[in-house]
């Protein structure tokens, strides 16, 4: 889905090692670099470094260590490999790059500063270009059972105002928009790659044709903007009708180097390398001016070329290279600047994101659709709370609330019958007990003291004939009798139990078919008084007729019906 966000230009600062000359020169150390988010430009005396054995004067009069604090996204020291730039910058955006944001990684500074390192780097330590390219095939791989992808890439340059292809090694190349306002620059070749190790050879074989010229800082000083653009396109692989397709453009970009006037001039004298270096100077500050929403893009070829590459709606990756040496302290001061305020900068960003066939007029249906829908429902629902209530009775046929009463009234009946019926039973036994107490009595009674019972367990035969009391002697029963009594009121106990649960069972069995048989009369409507057996029968209970419980229950159910 297209989604909006603000974000800020992410801004790093990469402070190349001193090189040879430096070195050779003993200059002094004007960036300290305090952690990974900040540094100190020109640090008082205790911080400063220097090279050599002595420190060396900066350009000019020796001033006032300006000691500035500066905080970025990341600060990458003398001692930063290639790895650890390309994870803390283009890797971050290129999640985004891979759902339909446009990303523009460039890197800025002045000449010498180790923005092309920081870029192509070498083919031993490739920079920031290979190792996305190698990234992105790496996620691209992951979902290729998902997406369709459709990969290609461009590289040119741009120098003294004039757009060259690298690849064809051909130009100048007219720069226009399209009528979907994309950007175009007219006869670009476009190159599909294979794999990552494709855009390595592109590249070396571009940057053999890009413009270079020594500088003062740069023996190999390349003079013109390198563009490296990837066009990405993918495609859901789902069979839906509609699928998503991602369009995203990401530019790499290592700018022509900064120069100093004063370098410039040392460097140069007059002439087309004057020109060149002006040239150079205004399109990087029409390039920062558009980058902070100050000027118009058509101010320079490079800010047209990345219209739709910068700021607006672009995820924006800001690489400043720096030198750690007090020979180029106005250089770095300035790239620092330009740095801190790039900061500020937000982007309003939006994935392009297109839905086949995602018309406005289909949306239109199924909205109408869904709306009939909803008034049909609401309709069901006002009817269905207008009726009275209704529950599934058993066999799942529908009972109404009235003839849920009467079968409510029925389980009752029956509970209470079934309980009475339990107390008769329980009071049966205790009068079978009483009858069985006084038989004993009454056998005890009539037989000789001095003989043992022959039935008596030997415990008890062997006890003395004269502890035998018979019973009305002093009202209390002899010991031997109670012992019977006791014994004879278990047995019954376990036969009641044993009464009692098949009891139990049945009456479950019977409960349910009494359920079913109760609900079959209740639904039969009959007047009042109707005749037991009539109702049975009607009730498909005809041989059930002549039971009284079911006769019960069909008087207890006529007259009851809805
Ligand atoms: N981080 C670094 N580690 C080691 N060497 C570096 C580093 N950065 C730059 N260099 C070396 O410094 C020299 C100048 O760097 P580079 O060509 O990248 O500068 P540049 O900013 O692109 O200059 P220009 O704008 O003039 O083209 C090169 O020899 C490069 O190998």
């Amino acid at each position: 889905m297209p989604t909006d966000v603000c974000n800020h230009v992410k801004v790093v600062v990469r402070v190349r090692p001193f090189n040879k000359n430096e070195k050779a020169l003993d200059t002094r150390k004007v960036v300290h670099v305090v952690d990974h988010h900040m540094l100190t430009f020109d640090p008082k005396e205790n911080q400063e470094l220097s090279f050599g054995a002595h420190k060396v004067q900066t350009r000019g009069l020796r001033r006032a260590n300006k000691d500035l604090k500066f905080v970025f996204d990341n600060v990458f020291g003398e001692d930063s490999t290639q790895v650890e730039v390309f994870e803390n910058t283009t890797k971050a955006v290129l999640e985004g790059f891979m759902s339909g944001f446009n990303c523009t990684v460039f890197a800025y500074g002045a000449t010498g500063a180790g923005k092309t390192h920081t870029m192509m780097g070498s083919a031993e330590d490739p920079g920031v270009m290979y190792r996305t390219m190698r990234e992105m095939f790496t996620l691209m791989d992951q979902v290729k059972e998902e997406k369709d992808f459709d990969i290609a890439f461009s590289y040119l340059e741009v120098y003294n105002e004039q757009i060259r292809d690298l690849m064809a090694n051909v130009g100048p190349l007219a720069v226009r928009e399209d009528d979907s306002q994309k950007v175009v620059v007219q006869g670009l070749s476009l190159h599909r790659p294979t794999c990552a190790d494709d855009i390595v050879k592109a590249l070396d074989y571009g940057n053999r044709n890009r413009t270079q010229h020594p500088t003062e800082m740069n023996a190999t000083s390349s003079r013109s903007h390198a563009v490296f653009q990837i066009y990405l396109k993918q495609k859901d692989k789902t069979a839906s009708p509609n699928p998503y397709i991602w369009e995203a453009k990401m530019s790499l970009i290592d700018l022509a180097g900064l120069e100093s006037n004063a370098v410039a001039d040392q460097a140069k004298g007059p002439g087309k390398c004057q020109q060149e270096s002006a040239t150079i100077n205004r399109s990087l500050l029409t390039l920062w001016a558009v980058l902070n929403g100050l000027a118009d893009r058509r101010d320079s070829k490079l800010t047209r070329l990345l219209k739709d590459s910068l700021g607006g709606n672009c995820r924006t990756v800001m690489i400043a290279n720096v030198s750690p040496s007090s020979r180029m302290y106005d250089d770095t001061h300035n790239t620092l600047k330009y740095a801190d305020r790039a900061k500020q900068i937000k982007s309003s960003l939006k994935s392009n994101v297109l839905n086949l066939n995602s018309h406005v007029s289909q949306y239109a249906v199924i909205c109408e659709k869904q709306q009939a829908e909803i008034v049909k429902l609401k309709q069901k629902l006002s009817e269905y709370e207008g009726r009275e209530t209704r529950i599934l009775g058993p066999g799942n046929s529908v009972v109404s609330s009235q003839k849920q009463d009467v079968f409510t009234r029925v389980s009752e009946s029956l509970q209470t019958i079934f309980s009475e019926r339990a107390h008769i039973r329980t009071e049966q036994l205790d009068l079978e007990l009483q009858l069985k107490e006084n038989e004993l009595r009454q056998r005890h009674s009539e037989r000789p003291t001095s003989r043992p019972r022959p039935s008596m367990p030997s415990s008890r035969r062997r006890r003395p004939p004269n502890d035998m009391k018979l019973l009305g002697q002093n009202a209390t029963p002899p010991e031997v009798l109670e012992k019977d009594l006791h014994c004879h009121k278990l047995e019954l106990q376990i036969k009641d139990l044993k009464q009692h649960i098949e009891q139990m069972i049945q009456l479950a069995a019977l409960q349910d078919l009494e359920n079913i048989h109760v609900h079959k009369m209740v639904n039969l409507s009959l007047p009042a008084h109707s005749d037991p057996r009539a109702t049975l029968s009607a009730a498909g209970l005809a041989d059930q007729a002549d039971d009284p419980q079911h006769q019960e229950l069909a008087h207890l159910c006529c007259g009851r019906g809805p």
